[in-house]
């Protein structure tokens, strides 16, 4: 069935194809060094070809990582997530990341936050797991100790910059590494790692997820350049680069999606309306899709990274959303009539 705002074009052989001339550059590039700027647009005008050409392909490859509903699981298997944010000034953030992550179709959605947050998000919804620990002195073990039931976290909604939970968040990213449980860091989860980008250096369960705003911080921080803004791409695939192949999704008109291998597009038609919490809908449902496609493994993904197409499954949805809610609601839509369409919208992208 055509999508609309979707690419057509070359097979999925193709993608694997110039996967592999990129990885081949990559390769030259590890042996011989500089002159990098050189290789590197080279590769990356390869990856841009591939992207565009493929993007019908990759919603394919989203399909291919989608569990199939079966009355043989139990509850949990199709996803455990945790949110790790929340706090005095923001509650919506936290709780739009956790409910587009049971919509998705995870079972059950964990929110970690301030004491003070967490009635205040439990009234939102009764589906949601609310643990008030975030400020707690303990609160690094107290979150550790549900990491061996979690599938994933989704670091940073709604999280606020307060000194004391910065840290704590820090250990609970450490503790999250440690036992390999993959992070989607989104939000003031971000503001840390521009502080400190050794937290997530080489972790290839990462995915960031920067906003305008969010990605010129983090490239300044790492690259320590100021931001090129004539390269869109080459900007996302180098910071993932510097990062360790950390994956980068950096949301805006377009989105743009890299492991520092390859670079993929999202331009999956939206709207106009950029109400605050759409960001957050993302990541909620990324941590579902994180989980989905490490589970399906790169064999379903034909050679991407399983966390690239897990990053494009989660763009392509949270513009469809706001896409069908902007139909409905104009200029009045909100992210919460999104959320209303995260079922819908799977359906007609992934399921039909
Ligand atoms: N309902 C809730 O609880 C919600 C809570 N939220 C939570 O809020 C916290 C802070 O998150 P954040 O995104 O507001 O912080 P940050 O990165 O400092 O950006 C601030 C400034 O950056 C700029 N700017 C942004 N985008 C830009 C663009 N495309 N193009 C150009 N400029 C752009 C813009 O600057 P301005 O236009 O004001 O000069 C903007 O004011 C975080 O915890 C988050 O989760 C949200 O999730 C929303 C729903
Ligand atoms: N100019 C734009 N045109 C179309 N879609 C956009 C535009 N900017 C962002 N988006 C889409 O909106 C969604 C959220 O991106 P955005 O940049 O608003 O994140 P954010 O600032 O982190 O949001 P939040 O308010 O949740 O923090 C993404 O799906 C992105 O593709
Ligand atoms: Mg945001």
């Amino acid at each position: 069935m055509a999508v609309p705002g979707m690419a057509t074009g070359a097979g999925v052989g193709a993608a694997v194809a110039c996967a592999a001339v990129v990885a081949l550059l990559s390769a030259v590039l590890a042996l011989y060094g500089p002159p990098l700027d050189a290789v590197l647009e080279r590769a990356f005008s390869l990856n841009k070809a591939c992207s565009i050409k493929d993007m019908k392909n990759t919603f394919q490859l989203v399909r291919n990582i989608i569990p199939p509903l079966t009355t043989k699981k139990h509850k949990g298997q199709d996803g455990r997530i945790g949110i790790v944010g929340g706090c005095q000034e923001y509650t919506g953030a936290p709780y739009f990341a956790a409910i587009s992550a049971l919509k998705v179709g995870a079972d059950l959605s964990h929110v970690f936050c301030t004491q003070e947050a967490a009635p205040v998000i439990k009234s939102y919804s009764p589906e949601l797991i609310v643990h008030p620990v975030l400020d707690s002195p303990d609160a690094v073990q107290d979150v550790e100790k549900w990491l061996p039931r979690l599938h994933a976290l989704v670091v940073g909604p709604g999280l606020g910059r307060d000194d004391g939970l910065l840290r704590n968040v820090k250990g609970i990213l450490e503790a999250s590494k440690a036992r390999d449980v993959p992070v989607v860091i989104d939000a003031d989860g971000l503001w840390l790692i521009a502080e400190q980008p050794a937290l997530i250096q080489g972790y290839q369960k990462a995915v960031l997820t920067p906003n305008h705003a969010e990605f010129r911080r983090l490239s300044e921080a790492v690259l320590r350049d100021p931001l090129d803004s004539s390269d869109p791409h080459g900007a996302v695939l180098r910071l993932s680069q510097a990062l360790g192949n950390v994956t980068v999704v950096r949301k805006g008109e377009r989105d743009v999606i890299s492991d520092g291998r390859q670079v993929l597009e999202c331009s999956q038609e939206g709207s106009s309306r950029r109400c605050g919490g759409q960001g957050d809908l993302l990541s909620g449902s990324l941590g579902v899709l994180v989980h989905w496609a490490l589970l399906a493994g790169p064999e379903k993904t034909d050679g991407f990274s399983p966390l690239l197409v897990a990053a494009f499954g989660a763009c392509s949805l949270t513009r469809q959303c706001s896409h069908q809610a902007f139909q409905k609601h104009g200029r009045s839509t909100t992210t919460t009539d999104m959320v209303a369409e995260v079922g819908p919208a799977f359906a007609r992208l992934f399921e039909s």
